[in-house]
């Protein structure tokens, strides 16, 4: 693995986190190694509130020390910074990097999971609904027939989508709807299984069960909220 020595490299993120997930996903693909810091998002670090002092948000990568934020920042970051380290996420063409980068302008999935009413949540379903069937133009258009966005491996969009899949997957559990459907998102279906049995994916991506527990916890306390302000 490279990492360590001159190219150390330090995460800052939250074990749940989909955004620190994407990172986790590049720094895999790129086979850097990397000290990890978990972060209490409710008593956060000093190093976390001086990285991000914009945002105090998580994932920060610390490179030599300096501080990058922003998940598909660092995910370009690194693809640019270890270009030599594993397969490019981002094509070389730039016509095709272009196109790869215009697939996430949007912030196609929405969490769900904070929604506090049923016309909120009915809402939100019906944007995710349309933004999976985008996605499926997109995987179609990026792939080629291929078995990735990224074409033959993952690339950008792969990293980008799969950070978020297991919260996607959470969203369908908890609100009983299939966004990732056979029939209507067979591509992006497909995709999904796959992209889930790779190892990088075993290895950066939050245990499903322990997800659940997080979004129903945190469902319960935004009710719980909703409730003391009544
Ligand atoms: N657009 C940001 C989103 C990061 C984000 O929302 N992180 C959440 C955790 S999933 C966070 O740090 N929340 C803490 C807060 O808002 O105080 C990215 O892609 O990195």
């Amino acid at each position: 693995m490279a990492g360590g020595g001159d190219d150390e490299l330090k995460l800052l993120s939250t074990w749940f986190s989909p955004f620190g997930s994407r990172v986790k996903l590049a720094l895999h693909l790129k086979g850097l190694s990397y000290e990890y810091v978990e972060e209490d998002l409710t008593n956060k670090t000093r190093l976390l509130l001086e990285s991000n002092s914009v945002h105090k948000k998580v994932p920060v990568l610390l490179h030599r020390g300096k501080a990058l934020c922003e998940s598909m920042v660092i995910v370009d970051y690194i693809d640019e910074a270890f270009a030599g380290a594993g397969p490019p996420l981002l094509p070389s063409d730039l016509y095709e990097r272009a196109i790869a980068r215009f697939w996430l302008v949007e912030p196609w999935f929405r969490m769900l999971d904070g929604t506090r009413t049923r016309a909120e949540m009915t809402e939100g379903v019906k944007q995710m609904l349309a933004a999976v069937a985008s996605l499926e133009v997109a995987l179609g258009q990026c792939s080629k027939g291929k078995p990735f966005f990224g074409g033959d491996s993952v690339g950008y969009v792969d990293v980008a989508l799969g950070g978020l899949l297991v919260w996607v997957r959470a969203s369908e559990a908890l609100l009983g709807v299939k966004f990732l459907d056979g029939d209507r998102t067979p591509l992006l279906a497909a995709w999904a299984e796959r992209f889930a049995s790779l190892d990088v994916a075993k290895a950066a991506l939050p245990d499903f069960g322990r997800v659940i527990k997080h979004a129903k916890m945190r469902r319960g306390a935004a009710a719980g909220a909703l409730a003391g302000n009544n």
